[in-house]
């Protein structure tokens, strides 16, 4: 469980300053997965940072499963699994070793995280590369090996910085049936995307943002509902009041 509250972060410019995150506001439950709907530059990469401690908000809080995340930020960062924007995988290991390294990180020993490798990889389609060096893999095979990663320690909450971004139709399934795996298990699950249709295809809640501000939390129906609009497509166009952002 995430719960978010009154977040604020803005940057210095050389031409002034951005407020890139004006007051976001939501909560993400367990067995649900949440998205971050909103075009480029709303905000979304800026939240996530915050959420999973990497960047100090000026402003509001976060809560993982109870925890504040500045008392808390060691345990906090336990319980979070994160793709972040930035994949940065090592080149110079292979995909399993990336994951084996994150795993010593988090203090796992040998055979859990050989059997943890094998569940991953197992679920995300991995075992044509599992043993190739990272360097010239495709973006697909990188960002499987980054989910891997960020997934070994069997983190009860998963935040996904735009997961299908490059990726070819066959990936995205894919990775949409392991994100409905990861409901499944009852996680909570955050991603965050700038496609109307992605967000449609998966999240129990969708949280609009533009601007830097929530313009709609609600499930799909209820944002219909809201909007008095018959499809999610309309109901997007009014909530952040532009047609970008709509097409894959
Ligand atoms: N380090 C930074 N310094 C200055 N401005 C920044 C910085 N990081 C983000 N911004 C600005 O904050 C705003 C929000 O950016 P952010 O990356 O959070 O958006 P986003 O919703 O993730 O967009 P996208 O879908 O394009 O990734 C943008 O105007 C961006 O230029």
């Amino acid at each position: 469980m995430i719960e978010v509250h009154d977040l604020h972060k803005t940057f210095k410019a050389r031409t002034g300053p951005v407020h890139a995150v004006r007051g976001v506001g939501f909560s993400a439950r367990d067995g649900e997965i949440t998205g971050l709907l909103g075009p480029n530059g709303a905000g979304k990469t800026t939240t996530l940072r915050m959420l999973y401690t990497l960047m100090n908000p000026d402003r509001g809080s976060v809560r993982v499963d109870g925890l504040d995340f500045r008392e808390h930020a060691a345990e906090v960062r336990a319980r979070l699994g994160v793709l972040p924007d930035a994949r940065g995988v090592y080149k110079r290991l292979t995909a399993r070793e990336n994951i084996a390294y994150f795993g010593r990180l988090h203090g796992l020993d040998d055979a859990t995280i050989a059997s943890r490798t094998e569940t991953l990889a197992s679920a995300l389609q991995m075992h044509d590369f599992l043993d190739r060096r990272t360097e010239g893999f495709s973006q697909g095979q990188r960002t499987k090996t980054a989910i891997a990663r960020a997934l070994v320690h069997d983190p009860k909450n998963v935040i996904l910085d735009e997961p299908t971004n490059g990726l070819d139709v066959m990936t995205t399934r894919g990775l949409r049936e392991f994100l409905l795996q990861l409901r499944r298990e009852n996680r909570c699950v955050i991603f965050s995307s700038h496609i109307m249709q992605e967000v449609a295809a998966l999240c129990d809640r969708i949280v609009v943002i533009a601007n830097g501000e929530v313009r709609a939390e609600g499930s799909p129906d209820e944002l219909r509902a809201r909007t008095g609009t018959q499809n999610l497509e309309d109901a997007f166009v009014r909530l952040i009041g532009s047609e970008e952002g709509l097409h894959a």
